[in-house]
This record gives structure tokens, C-alpha cells and sequence, in this order.
């Protein structure tokens, strides 16, 4: 199955994420916004001064002008006296009936009076009311994930708490007779090799803001598997495996899905990562990553994201994909959508995608030191200097 049609019959199947309000600013970063945040007031709230200098009108600058009042940010002004300029500071209030700001580099005293060397027009460094956010309008929309100037904007607008879609609980399991937590120090006995999915995968999921439950290790064993497996149904919103996936008689993990609940896509054509499997286990969403861990790891970041996103409330999960050129060459066309792990490198005017030297599934240094997946789309082949399309990782994990 194609990529972009797995992943469509995949986000058929999010579940829908239930509220939470009242949630404190300071807690909200990452988060989902449940509901549409609407200003009930003007951001500025009036009209202010963007220099230090003098509030005026505009027509009276070609003359000498006596200083009526000085007014500092966090001050109510009076009407300014017809015929006089006010000393003003950035941030604070325009007086009724001054018309322009002139910075206090372009004006002079002279004999008590103020002389201004520039020629103001109506409005220069006067910063309206509502430039930023018109009271009644929408600051931000459900749906969106809380960035740190979100949390700015929202609190620019006297917000203190919103309300937010509850973090979602996604359980991490590993599969493999062979894997053994990192222990400093520890040696490896023949054939072992350290769980490096586990770590990675609850990292990607905490940066989604997520709440990871660990579901350990678990043998290649079927019974084992499929208890492990209906335990955490009865615990998490999503499951999450990686390995014991593909067609080895030591791969449990599409048997025990079946035998716990549906199977409803498997073997995607995609490289890394074909043996993808997602399904429902006791009704829980389960997404079974192939055990290689750039395999575990791309179709995570294109695949089980989305997933999870949609799953969590949020309305977007695109990945930045920019056109560059390809730096590389792909001579034969492959049957799966190829996704290369390549360093951008600036040429000129232009970037230029480098494919990693391995690009092998189980060299997971492939992601570590890359700046973007290269999709190179089933039966296409690339000279050097095509252009091709890239994901930026940053906007993927
Ligand atoms: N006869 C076939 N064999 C394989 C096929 C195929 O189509 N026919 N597909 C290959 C592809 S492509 C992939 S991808 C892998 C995926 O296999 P599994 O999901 O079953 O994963 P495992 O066999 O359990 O492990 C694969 C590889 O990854 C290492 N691994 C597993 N878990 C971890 C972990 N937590 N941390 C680090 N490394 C891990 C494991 O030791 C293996 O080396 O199947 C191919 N085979
Ligand atoms: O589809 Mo696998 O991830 O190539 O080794
Ligand atoms: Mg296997």
C-alpha cells in the first residue's frame, strides 16, 4: 500500500480527544488547544508611541514648540494643548489630538522651546490600537499546538488558563529475545545488542507532549506478546511496538493483534520501514514500527505522528517539505517511496541535499546526523541536480 493511502486509512481511525479546562498558561506548552481563543480587548489597547521623543500634530512641526506634559508607558494622558508638542517614552499613550511620534534624534531644543528637524507625516512611529489583535477576533483555533509565542498571545489578551485536549497515554513496548537496556558499563553477551528504540521512541513521544507508559521488553514469544499487548489496552489511548513485525516465525506481533482484535494495515511501500503494521487491540489503537532502528524511527515521524496528533486534537501534522537539489543520484527506480537521510548543505543561492553515506535501515547514525528525509517516489529516478523534496527532521521529531 502507498504511503499517503496508509496514512489516510490510518487517520480514519484517531480517536477523538476529550477536554480539559481551566488549564494554567504555564502548563499549556506543547499542548493542544481544545477550544477557539476569541480577544475580548484591542492588543495594543490604544494607540501608542513606537520611539522615545515627542507626540504632535503633524501640521505644527514646522514650528518652534513649547512641551505641555511628559508621558511615561503606564500613564493616562491628557488631550494635548492645541498648538504644543508632549515628551513621550515607547509604549506610551498617544494624547487625544496629536497625529504623529518624531524621535528625539530629529528634534533640538532652542530657548525653552522645541525644534524639530524632521518632516512628520500623520501616524509615523504610532503603533494603532488593535494592530495586533482586534478585540472580538480570533487570537488562535482549536486544533492548534501551543508554541512559546502562542503562550505569549494568549496571555497578551489577559488569559490566564485555556482549555487544552488531556495528553494522550501511548504505551512503548520492545520486542526481542536479543535486546538489553543500557547499563553504563555493562557488557554484551553474544547475539544481545542494547534497546535503543525505547529511548528514542518515548523521547518523540514526550516531545509531542504525550504521556509514555513503559511497557518494557518482551521475548519473542506469542503468548507473552499478546498478554503484554491486552494489558496495555486496558491502560493506554495507543499502543506503540517496535519489531518481531515482518515474516520471521520469531515476529509475534501480527498474529497476537489478530488474535486480540483487527489487523487493518500491514507492508507499506515504504523503505525504510515495509513491515509497518497498525490495528486495534481490545479496541486500542496499535501501531506495530518495524524493529530496525531507522525503520522504528521514520515511519514513527511519518506515520504513528500523524496518528497520534489527529488522535490528540490537533488539526495539523504536515511536516516542512522545501525543494531542493539533489546532491545524489538514484539510477534505478525502486517499488517502495524511498525516504534518504540527507545533510542540507547551502550552494550559492540554493540548498543542496547530501545522502549519508549508509543509508542502511539498522544505521541508525543515519538520522542522528541528517537534516532531512529526500523522497524519492516509487519508479522515480534522480540525476544530481534534480529537484527533489525534503522533510526538515526539526518539523518531524
Ligand atoms: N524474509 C524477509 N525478511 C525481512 C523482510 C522481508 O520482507 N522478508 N523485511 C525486512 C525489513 S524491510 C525490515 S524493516 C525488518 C523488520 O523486522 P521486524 O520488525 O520483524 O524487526 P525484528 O526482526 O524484530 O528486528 C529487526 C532488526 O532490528 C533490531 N531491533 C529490534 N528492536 C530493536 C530495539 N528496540 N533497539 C535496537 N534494535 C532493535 C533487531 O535486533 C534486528 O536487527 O525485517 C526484515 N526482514
Ligand atoms: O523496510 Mo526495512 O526498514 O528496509 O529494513
Ligand atoms: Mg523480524
Amino acid at each position: 500500500m502507498p504511503v499517503t493511502e496508509a496514512l489516510a486509512a490510518m487517520l480514519g481511525h484517531a480517536p477523538a480527544a476529550p477536554a480539559v479546562r481551566g488549564v494554567a498558561l504555564g502548563e499549556a506548552l506543547g499542548a493542544i488547544l481544545a477550544e477557539d481563543v476569541v480577544a475580548t480587548i484591542d492588543v495594543p489597547a490604544q494607540d501608542n508611541s513606537a520611539m522615545d521623543g515627542y507626540a504632535l500634530r503633524a501640521a505644527d512641526a514646522s514650528r518652534p514648540l513649547s512641551v505641555s506634559q511628559r508621558i511615561p508607558a503606564g500613564t493616562a494622558p491628557e488631550p494635548l494643548a492645541p498648538g504644543t508638542a508632549a515628551r513621550i517614552f515607547t509604549g506610551a499613550p498617544i494624547p487625544a489630538g496629536a497625529d504623529t511620534v518624531v524621535m528625539q534624534e530629529d528634534c533640538r531644543e532652542e530657548g525653552g522651546q522645541l525644534v524639530i528637524e524632521a518632516t512628520p507625516a500623520p501616524g509615523d512611529h504610532i503603533r494603532p490600537r488593535g494592530q495586533d489583535l482586534a478585540a472580538g477576533s480570533t487570537v488562535l483555533r482549536a486544533g492548534r499546538r501551543l508554541k512559546p509565542q502562542d503562550l505569549g498571545l494568549l496571555a497578551s489578551v489577559g488569559a490566564a488558563s485555556v482549555a487544552i485536549y488531556r495528553p494522550l497515554k501511548v504505551a512503548v513496548v520492545s520486542t526481542g529475545d536479543e535486546l538489553v537496556e543500557p547499563e553504563d558499563g555493562a557488557a554484551l553477551r553474544p547475539g544481545q545488542l542494547f534497546n535503543s528504540n525505547r529511548y528514542m521512541l518515548a523521547a518523540l513521544l514526550e516531545g509531542l507532549g504525550m504521556q509514555v507508559i513503559d511497557g518494557g521488553i518482551l521475548p519473542d514469544d506469542g503468548p507473552a506478546t499478546g498478554a503484554a499487548f491486552e494489558r496495555l489496552a486496558g491502560e493506554a489511548d495507543c499502543i506503540i511496538s517496535s519489531g518481531g513485525v515482518s515474516v520471521g516465525e520469531e515476529d509475534h506481533v501480527r498474529a497476537q493483534v489478530e488474535r486480540l482484535g483487527e489487523l487493518t494495515l500491514w507492508r507499506l511501500a515504504i523503505k525504510p520501514g515495509k513491515p509497518l503494521a497498525f490495528g486495534h487491540v481490545r479496541g486500542t489503537p496499535f501501531i506495530g514500527l518495524p524493529g530496525n532502528p531507522t525503520s522504528s524511527f521514520v515511519t514513527f515521524c511519518l506515520l504513528a505522528r500523524p496518528f497520534l496528533l489527529k488522535s490528540q486534537g490537533a488539526s495539523d501534522w504536515e511536516p516542512l517539505a522545501i525543494p531542493v537539489r539533489a546532491g545524489f543520484s538514484v539510477a534505478r527506480p525502486g517499488t517502495r517511496q524511498d525516504y534518504l537521510r540527507v545533510s542540507l548543505e547551502r550552494q550559492g543561492d540554493s540548498l543542496v541535499a547530501r545522502r549519508f553515506a549508509n543509508q542502511s535501515s539498522g544505521v541508525l547514525s543515519s538520522v542522528c546526523f541528517s537534516d532531512a528525509l529526500a523522497v524519492v517516489p516509487v519508479g522515480a529516478t534522480v540525476c544530481e541536480g534534480d529537484l527533489v523534496e525534503v522533510l526538515l527532521l526539526d518539523s518531524l521529531a
